[in-house]
């Protein structure tokens, strides 16, 4: 029953009617209890009842204000304070850098840094509005919270495209942003799941061999394992050093289609919010996962040889120009060699094509395995190859070319009951030792001791004449 917009004026207007309405009865109440009519049906004795009841009408409204009004005056305040604490706090958490996000995401101190909690203190009514005011505010601080992250996450995979930095990046933020203390993140490559970011947990072999991990992968959906207490000495090896209880399994998926695989492992119970909050940002990392595969894939296509896996022309020649200038700057020699199978035309013509390209990746193979790291091998035509060697004086480029010319022939290509033979012939220069102001030049001078390695026999190198005299080639 409401009689105006303010709950105390309607108190105020209902006791003046209630002690009115006491002092009207009071004077024949009286009469039944046997006093004379004469006394109290009088007007002095109604007045006085009235007064009477206008006054414990007062009193009952000054009490109620007191007692109810000093605890509605929280709840007011806090009405009032409703309408701006969703700004309040969003001002807050958008303003707050990422340590100070870090320590929001405990919900209590993000709640008692915004003094969006208020004080309960009664079973009442009143505490429990109290309560679900508070849980309210908890609510709301998480949800901005989870946004504010899932910004801060999307800025980050924006401007990330390489797979490495990126994995890093989002599994370290994924560990901040759900109080992990350990994570990694795998991708799918050829079937298989391969770890590109890796934090505290130590085998991580066991951990993508799991169960669980696979259950993800092939449901899309997130596994919550709970370690009960003497699982934890199996897992002690798996996750590192930290006292683990809790990992999440999260797919990444893209399209319905399960790109990798995110592990989380906390020492706390992961929480609804948090799960929802992986669950939010794992949307935008199964995109730029995605993103981030393709421009590799393509990079690949753009650089590499698809039958050998070693660069091709037109990369093998932007990394030689790298390196001649490099070469140039630093005043250090630089060696190249130009090889080609020798009578590969009869092996084609003798085994098919299809052994042709397994010989041509079995020659690549025993060619990297004699190369130093920072060498480059370049498929460099059909069956020739450029072999790029930084630091490498003629010397070198002799002996590396003789070392490269007996991995091939001693490598074992058996073919049903018979066994292949291969043999390369080489042609090798060195820069300054050649001095030229341009690394094509280069090439060409190694292609011409290579046409004379295969005039004079094949099956050797022979060294630019222009630069080191003494040949080391020797047939064997
Ligand atoms: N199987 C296979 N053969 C290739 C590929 N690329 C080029 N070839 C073949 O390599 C052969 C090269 O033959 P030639 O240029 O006559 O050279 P060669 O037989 O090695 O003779 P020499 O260089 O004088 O020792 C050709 O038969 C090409 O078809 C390839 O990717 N796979």
């Amino acid at each position: 029953m409401r009689l105006t917009r303010k709950v105390f004026s309607d108190l105020a207007i209902f006791m003046g009617i209630f002690g009115f309405m006491i002092g009207t009865v009071f004077p024949f109440f009286v009469t039944l209890l046997g006093v004379p009519s004469d006394y109290v049906l009088t007007l002095p004795f109604f007045i006085a009842c009235i007064s009477a009841g206008l006054i414990a009408g007062g009193v009952n409204y000054y009490l109620a204000r007191k007692v109810v009004g000093s605890r509605l005056i929280i709840l007011s305040n806090v009405g009032r304070h409703m309408r701006s604490l969703a700004e309040t706090m969003r001002r807050g958490i958008h303003q707050a850098d990422e340590e100070e996000l870090t320590v929001m995401l405990s919900t209590e101190e993000l709640c008692g840094k915004m003094g969006c909690q208020i004080e309960v203190d009664s079973d009442d009514e009143f505490g429990e509005s109290a309560t679900a005011f508070n849980l309210l505010a908890q609510t709301l601080s998480r949800t901005i919270i989870t946004e504010r992250a899932a910004h801060s996450f999307s800025n980050m995979l924006a401007t990330q495209l390489d797979i490495e930095p990126l994995a890093d990046k989002a599994i370290r933020k994924l560990m901040l942003y759900t109080n992990s203390v350990g994570g990694l993140l795998a991708v799918v490559e050829h079937g298989e799941l391969e770890t590109v970011a890796c934090h505290v947990i130590s085998d991580v072999h066991s951990v993508l061999r799991s169960d669980y991990v696979k259950e993800a992968i092939n449901s899309g959906e997130t596994q919550i394992i709970r370690l009960p207490k003497n699982a934890e000495i199996v897992l002690n090896h798996v996750i590192g050093e930290h006292n683990t209880k809790y990992v999440i399994v999260d797919p990444i998926v893209y399209k319905g289609v399960s790109l990798g695989v995110i592990v989380l492992a906390a020492e706390k119970d992961y929480d609804e919010e948090v799960i929802h909050r992986i669950s939010i940002l794992r949307i935008g990392l199964g995109l730029a996962l995605n993103n981030s595969l393709t421009h590799g894939r393509m990079r690949l296509l753009a650089t590499q040889d698809p039958l050998t896996g070693v660069y091709n022309r037109g990369f093998g020649a932007k990394r030689l120009n790298e390196e001649f200038q490099r070469a140039v700057r630093g005043d250090s020699p630089l060696g190249v060699i130009l090889f080609d199978i020798d009578d590969f035309k009869v092996i084609n013509d003798t085994y098919g094509h299809l052994i042709g390209d397994r010989v041509l990746i079995g020659v690549v193979k025993s060619v990297r395995s004699v190369l130093r790291e920072g060498d480059i091998l370049t498929r460099y035509g059909g069956e020739e190859f450029l072999v790029v060697l930084p630091g490498a004086s003629s010397v070198d480029v002799a002996q590396m070319g003789e070392r490269i010319r007996h991995a091939v022939k001693d490598m074992q290509l058996v073919e049903g009951s018979q066994s292949i033979h291969v043999t390369i012939s080489l042609g090798g220069v060195s820069h300054p030792e050649l001095n030229v102001s341009q690394e094509d030049v280069l090439i060409r001078h190694a292609d011409e001791a290579l046409y004379r390695a295969k005039g004079a026999g094949k099956d050797r190198i022979e060294m630019d004449k222009s630069g080191f005299k003494p040949l080391l080639n020797s047939v064997n």
